[in-house]
């Protein structure tokens, strides 16, 4: 029994799990709760056990934790469940795990494809022209990014865990996971390129402002060498406001000690992105709870909702045909061997009621073009599954 099979067992009951496999990262980690996801309103990281968290893009939507009452490394998900991971699925979950009928080779790949209306089309433009009259109304509003939502149909033979199996295949520098949340009815997958806040053992916290969009293909289909991209001024300047939104927050706690890298470009699967990372040394500095005042001060960040973030908010809520849920709110590790990694929840899908739902987003100025944000957010949704 490979611990794929496993898992599908465990994916049909009560007991919420989360996978993941860091960038760069060879593991997959699996987190197990012998009790129900826990609901937590205000997420203080220094208050928190080891375990999983999901957040909300909204405050005032409850965030999601799965206790680590288990936690193992893997190095594949083919390979044999490791006897801890079932001891624990017996003793502590009471369930019996049956032995599977069917081969353990890998199965092949299915294809999710999804067409879109013109209707669709159209509705997002309008909402993005409506965000550019606004902006250029406005002499505050600066940015906003709109997303959208698209339901498509489970594929037959679709099959979550394999799905997660082949992103991580096919992504190797982005955060990959795959959390089952039962009490919501819920299973994620995404493939995140943006770190929002991590911190790990000797105390180093790093964030980042990930923004500008382009296809990491050229016209002929070959792929573009990240030092060869070139960014319009509209794409530099939307990735400098994100960063100096950061620079803000570190402003507000009188921090002045951070590394700032980048701009650079990276290459995040389908897509390449402006990226600056921000670090600091919390023991230097003497603030071991730098994290957690970042976290607060951070999302949503003008990477997802836009600036200033309370108009932009509020744009987006009166705006947006659907509520974002849990997409372009924040996901990972907490508190497990004292490293903290918490990425956005981007470049990802929802499996619930017997739909899969795709997001994505993308940053409005008033230089934006809504046939061309509209583009853009077609790339992003294929991301998860292209
Ligand atoms: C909102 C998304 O991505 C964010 C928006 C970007 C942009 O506007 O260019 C780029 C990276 C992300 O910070 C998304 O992928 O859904």
């Amino acid at each position: 029994m490979n611990t794929l099979q496993t898992l599908k067992q465990l994916m049909t009951g009560q007991f919420p799990f989360a996978l993941w496999r860091l960038p760069n990262q060879k593991d997959i980690n699996l987190v197990l709760s012998s009790n129900q996801e826990q609901k937590v309103f205000k997420t203080d990281l220094e208050e928190l056990p080891g375990g999983f968290l999901m957040t909300p893009f909204e405050d005032s939507e409850a965030s999601h934790f799965i206790l680590a009452d288990l936690w193992v490394q893997l190095t594949s998900l083919n390979e044999q469940t490791p006897e801890k991971v079932l001891t624990f699925i017996e003793e502590e979950l009471g369930l019996v795990i049956t032995e599977n009928q069917t081969p353990s080779k890998s199965k092949p790949e299915v294809k999710i494809n999804f067409l879109s209306e013109a209707g669709e089309q159209r509705a997002f433009e309008e909402l993005v022209e409506r965000a550019v009259t606004k902006i250029e109304e406005t002499d505050s509003f600066q940015k906003v990014v709109l997303s959208r939502k698209k339901e498509i149909d489970i594929p037959e033979n679709f099959d979550a865990l394999e799905h997660f199996r082949s992103i991580c295949q096919k992504y190797a520098s982005l955060f990959c996971s795959l959390v089952y949340l039962p009490q919501e009815n819920q299973i994620w997958i995404g493939a995140s390129p943006e770190i929002l806040v991590t911190q790990d053992d000797q105390g180093i916290f790093e964030t980042m402002a990930l923004a500008g969009t382009q296809s990491a293909y050229d016209q002929n289909g070959e792929l573009i060498s990240c030092s060869e991209a070139l960014w319009r001024q509209k794409e530099i300047e939307e990735q400098a406001l994100v960063s100096r939104y950061i620079i803000n927050c570190f402003k507000k706690i009188r921090v002045r000690e951070f590394d700032e890298i980048g701009p650079k470009t990276i290459q995040a699967g389908n897509l390449m992105h402006l990226q600056t990372t921000f670090k600091v040394d919390s023991h230097k500095i003497n603030f071991p709870q730098i994290a957690s005042v970042m976290l607060e001060l951070l999302h949503p960040t003008s990477a997802v909702c836009g600036m200033p973030k309370e108009e932009a908010l509020g744009f987006i809520k009166e705006n947006e045909p659907y509520n974002r849920g849990l997409y372009s709110g924040y996901l990972g590790p907490v508190n497990l061997n004292q490293r903290t990694t918490l990425f956005v929840n981007l470049r990802s899908l929802c499996i619930a009621d017997h739909k899969i739902s795709l997001f994505g987003g993308c940053g409005i100025t008033a230089d934006s073009v809504p046939e061309k944000e509209w583009k853009e957010t077609e790339m992003k949704l294929k991301t998860i599954i292209g």
